[in-house]
């Protein structure tokens, strides 16, 4: 028997919060979008808005994060039909991880084929520099080390199979494609490539933590993105995420520097609207279906 919390929404419960969004618009999204700390402004790129906030929204969990404001914002991106979570849910907010991954869930079921995430995030790459945009090529999921994996729990075919390859879990096609744009743009000078690794928060790393996250071969670190890239490979959904490195993590015992949070949404702040541009622009190059142009 699974414990009562490992149990999740059932297919229904998703299919009614679906449903009752669906009702409400007529807006039928196939590309979700999901904002990171501080990267909020990507919503209000969205013209002819349908918003709904998070309370509103059944079986949906509360924003508690400052720099996620906690609305679902429908709209359309150069005339493409798209959703955005303005606002994500993180494993350290006390949400069972199969809560904080559901939004990947009603995606899938309001007919999203493609999402695309950003966060903010360390960067551990001794290449990187604040304000750096990292394409995400591959994840490590420490928490799942442990056995704290979204999927854990019975498995409803009905969203996907039991033990979902995770290889391909980040598009290559979608990875060249943020990468040939970025190009671009000119945005040459501060785009990079590399593998995220997420923590459970809230604590940042110490200096030992970050050393070894280091040698294990991660770039940037951060406490999101991948479960909710775990839920939506599962459901068949493509993905691509972008890492803004918002802080330089401290890997030297002489270092003044300290991580906070009020930093993280400065520097976010810095890079949201070259951010933004990224992030259209892949938008309006996904053909509804879902090849590139
Ligand atoms: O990953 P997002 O939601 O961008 O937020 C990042 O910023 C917060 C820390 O400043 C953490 O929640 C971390 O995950
Ligand atoms: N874990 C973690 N998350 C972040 N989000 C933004 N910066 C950081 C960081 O340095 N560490």
């Amino acid at each position: 028997m699974f414990p009562e919390t490992n149990k999740g929404f059932s297919y229904e419960d998703c299919k009614a919060t679906s449903d009752w969004l669906l009702a409400q618009t007529d807006i039928r999204p196939n590309v979700g979008i999901v904002c990171g700390s501080g990267l909020g402004g990507l919503a209000d790129m969205l013209k002819d808005q349908v918003v709904f906030n998070y309370k509103d929204i059944p079986n949906f969990p509360q924003s508690t994060v400052h720099g996620h404001a906690g609305r679902l914002v429908f709209g359309t991106l150069k005339g493409r039909p798209c959703v955005c979570m303005q606002g994500r849910f993180h494993l350290y907010e006390g949400y069972p991880i199969q809560k904080i991954t559901l939004p990947m869930r009603i995606f899938k079921m309001l007919g999203v084929e493609t999402v695309i995430l950003t966060n903010a995030a360390g960067g551990l790459n001794q290449d990187f520099k604040v304000g750096d945009i990292m394409v995400i090529k591959d994840h490590i999921n420490m928490p799942g080390f442990a056995g704290n994996n979204p999927l854990v729990g019975p498995n409803d075919e009905r969203f996907g199979v039991r033990f979902p390859c995770m290889s391909d879990a980040y598009d290559r096609e979608l990875q060249q494609l943020a990468v040939d744009i970025g190009q671009e743009l000119g945005y040459g000078d501060f785009l990079k490539e590399g593998v995220y690794c997420v923590l459970g928060g809230p604590s940042f790393e110490t200096i030992a933590e970050c050393r070894i996250l280091h040698k294990l071969g991660a770039d940037a670190v951060g406490m999101s993105t991948v479960h909710e890239v775990i839920v939506a490979r599962h459901c068949g959904m493509r993905v691509v995420a972008l890492s803004l490195i918002t802080n330089l993590v401290v890997m030297d015992y002489d270092s003044q520097e300290k991580a906070n949070h009020e930093d993280v949404l400065q520097a976010s702040k810095l890079r949201a609207g070259q951010l933004e541009r990224l992030v259209s622009t892949v938008v309006t190059r996904i053909e509804p279906n879902n090849n590139y142009i």
